[in-house]
């Protein structure tokens, strides 16, 4: 079965709940496999807006799931969640965002795989290897950490003492 890498990121209202919220949706769709802790993190971007709280999570998914099937379920979870689209890379309610899709590689219009900054963005990145850690992910441990070891991003990451539940 592979494995899908998410990120979601939240700055408005309760991010705590926010998040809970989010991940209670996915594990209705599909077995969650691990979950980092929340980091709070500075917004990356030119917009002056709130802090972020950021989460990378694991999802185990169907052979069969096609990649544009599971954006229009993350879509629907932000949709659920009111998130109203506003300022590009402004403050938002959630954002979910694919970043590893199994071993897939794929640029559509809609879809780019692996996710397309996901490079650049320590606040993806950090959530990212310690949600691999947790669940023994060697390949993706080692691609992440090389990709942090390079990043020049230099927005702050750190962790806050909140877990989610699954
Ligand atoms: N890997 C991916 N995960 C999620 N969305 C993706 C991915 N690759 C491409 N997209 C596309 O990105 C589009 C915009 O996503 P999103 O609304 O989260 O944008 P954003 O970068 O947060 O900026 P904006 O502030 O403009 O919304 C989606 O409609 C989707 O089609
Ligand atoms: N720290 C942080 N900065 C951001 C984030 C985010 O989730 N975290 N999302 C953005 C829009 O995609 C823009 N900037």
């Amino acid at each position: 079965m592979p494995k899908v890498y998410l990120s979601i990121g939240t700055n408005l209202g309760d991010r705590h709940a926010n998040l809970q919220t989010a991940v209670d949706k996915l594990t209705e769709l599909y077995p969650v496999l691990g979950v980092s802790k929340i980091y709070e993190t500075q917004p990356v971007g030119e917009v002056v807006q709130d802090d972020f709280y950021n989460i990378a999570l694991a999802l185990d998914v169907p052979e069969s799931l096609k990649p544009e099937v599971l954006l229009t379920q993350t879509q629907q979870i932000e949709k659920e969640m009111k998130r109203v689209k506003t300022i590009h890379w402004g403050p938002r309610t959630i954002d979910l965002d694919i970043l590893l899709f199994g071993e897939l590689s794929m640029v559509s219009e809609q879809l780019t795989i692996p996710h397309a900054e996901m490079a650049n963005r320590r606040f993806v990145l950090q959530p990212l290897l310690e949600v691999a850690e947790r669940i023994s992910d060697v390949t993706v441990v080692k691609q992440t950490q090389a990709l942090l070891d390079k990043t020049a991003d230099q927005n702050w990451v750190q962790p806050t003492p909140y877990d989610i539940t699954y």
